[in-house]
């Protein structure tokens, strides 16, 4: 809830008016009030609205009231709650919240329900990780990190959608959201009057509606405490039916593996939620020690705890503490009743510089700016130990004799034992003429290859030449203009040694080609003559 000054030029302006009144003269607002006051004339009527108004002298002294009358809507009522409005509380562990609320969600698909957490980053995570789970039902989300017309849009859609809206306190003053049947407190309120404007979103005027509080086990002072107000509160305790439950801490497991940046969602959902715990004045409701961690964790997905510093300093000064000396002891040895209190505050001192944004806002926001802290961490450095006992590693030989490290150089009495120098030098001359018979051997195999390699080719083109020679014999009887015979085609000329053969082929090819013609003419001849 923020406070925004647009003008304060009202000085002509008689009357005052204050919706949630006592939400808006609470200390958040002390800057914006006082600024809007002292631009007002002190002759004026003013004008408070609250379902739970303030009675507190300091608050209406601030507005300088004159005879203030208190006019209540509801002065004959019984409740201070509407009277049409079923009102449960149910305890549920903390590691299985998420699970009895889809339950819950699964089995009232055709409801309009409101979920209440305390965070906005709690927000985001259940609605991310439930959308991707599709219970069956529409799910929107409210939180004060939305821009205000993205926030109008939410708004407006679920005033017209039987759906789900998961959202932070910016939802329980103010909106007037038309037939919600169902108001969920996820996250147990931080007062009595944070309960009454929330259930308040159900049961408006004449119309009924139902609400149901989570309390932790830890938490259950606050149902002490409902029910001890005046006007009274109708709430009825009851046990969850952890029967019907569906546990959906293995899908949500699933879909962190699936979907990594929900990871990190899941860890400022866990981050945020301790914090506002830690942050909450009703240290009779919350204790932040009492609550199951390392569970809560795991019913988020989460593979493991993340580290937060303040619940690991507490354990680290818990431990530190038990190893204090009697002194500081009671005579019985327990600890003085102050002692806890001194460590708790001044912790949350230290603590409160670096977790917690300094705002007027008073829902608790996930400004990451602000849980960082303002000077960078320093960084560790190494230290080199340099006292440290160095060569006291062991080594063994083959038969389990102890070797010192280095030993040849560091111990000259043992280097004849360790290394052998005629040993060592024969071990080379054997190797080196290893290498050179290996060396030779290659040369000869090498040569032998090259060898083969050119019988090889010199094979494949006599057997190539022979063909030629054989398609010039069958078809290529033409001569050439000159008369000389056509010369036998030559197509490859890489050897010399071939060039050589093929002459002598052509040669060969020739005279044989003109004994026959020679013989043919001659017979020619003789069966002329006979
Ligand atoms: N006399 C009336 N006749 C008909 N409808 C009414 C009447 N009074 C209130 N309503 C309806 O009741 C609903 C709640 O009214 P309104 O928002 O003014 O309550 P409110 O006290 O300001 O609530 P809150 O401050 O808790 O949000 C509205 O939908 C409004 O239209």
């Amino acid at each position: 809830m923020k406070l925004q000054i647009l003008s304060v030029q009202s000085c002509r302006r008689q009357i005052l008016v204050l919706d949630e009144a006592d939400r808006i003269l609470d200390a958040g607002f002390k800057y914006e009030v006082d600024a809007i006051i002292s631009q007002l004339p002190k002759h004026r009527q003013t004008l408070l609205f609250s379902a739970t108004q303030t009675k507190s002298v300091k608050d209406l002294a601030r507005l300088s009231l004159k005879d203030p009358e208190y006019i209540s809507v509801h002065a004959e009522s019984v409740t201070a709650t509407p009277e049409r409005l079923k009102q449960i509380a149910m305890e549920v562990p903390l590691d299985q919240k998420l699970s009895m609320l889809w339950s819950f969600i699964k089995s009232h698909l055709r409801s309009k329900i409101l979920v209440f957490l305390s965070t906005c980053k709690q927000v985001k995570f259940v609605y991310e990780t439930f959308k991707k789970l599709r219970p069956g039902i529409p799910l929107k989300c409210l939180h004060g990190r939305m821009k205000q017309i993205v926030r109008m849009a939410i708004y407006s859609q679920f005033c017209e959608e039987t759906s789900v809206l998961f959202s932070t306190d910016v939802a329980s003053r103010g909106l007037d959201f038309p037939a919600v049947d169902w108001v969920v407190q996820l996250d147990c309120p931080e007062d009595i009057p944070t309960y009454i404007h929330r259930v308040g979103r159900t049961a408006r005027f004449a119309s009924e509606g139902k609400s149901v509080l989570f309390l932790l086990p830890s938490e259950l002072e606050m149902f002490r405490k409902l029910q001890a107000v005046e006007p009274k509160i109708p709430i009825q305790l009851r046990k969850a039916n952890t029967q019907r439950m569906q546990s959906i801490s293995g899908l949500l497991s699933s879909l962190l593996v699936k979907f990594p940046t929900l990871t990190e969602v899941a860890k400022g959902a866990f981050k945020t939620y301790l914090r506002s715990i830690k942050k909450q004045k009703d240290k009779e409701v919350f204790d932040l020690f009492k609550l199951p961690i390392d569970d809560f964790a795991a019913s988020l997905g989460l593979p493991m705890t993340p580290k937060v510093r303040f619940i690991q300093q507490k354990t680290k000064k818990n431990t530190e503490s038990e190893e204090t000396t009697d002194s500081e002891n009671n005579e019985d040895g327990s600890r003085p009743a102050s002692y806890e209190k001194q460590q708790l505050e001044s912790l949350e001192e230290a603590e409160d510089d670096v977790l917690f944004p300094k705002e007027s806002s008073v829902e608790i926001e996930d400004n990451p700016a602000a849980v960082l802290p303002l000077k960078k961490p320093k960084k560790k450095k190494l230290k080199i130990n340099v006292l440290r006992p160095i060569g006291t590693r062991i080594k063994y030989d083959d038969e389990g004799n102890i070797i010192p490290p280095l030993a040849a150089l560091a111990d000259a009495q043992h280097v004849d034992v360790l290394v052998r120098p005629d040993k060592v030098k024969e071990r080379y001359e054997k190797l080196k003429e290893e290498m050179k018979q290996r060396d030779k051997e290659d040369k000869v195999l090498h040569r032998q290859r090259l060898r083969e390699k050119r019988t090889k080719e010199k094979m494949k083109l006599k057997r190539w030449r022979e063909e030629d020679e054989e398609d010039d014999v069958g078809f290529d009887m033409d001569e050439t203009e000159s008369g000389a015979p056509k010369k036998s085609k030559l197509y490859f000329n890489s050897d010399d040694d071939a060039d050589e053969k093929s002459e002598d082929v052509r040669l060969k090819t020739d005279s044989v080609s003109i004994a026959e013609q020679e013989e043919l003419a001659l017979r020619l001849l003789n069966s002329m003559h006979s």
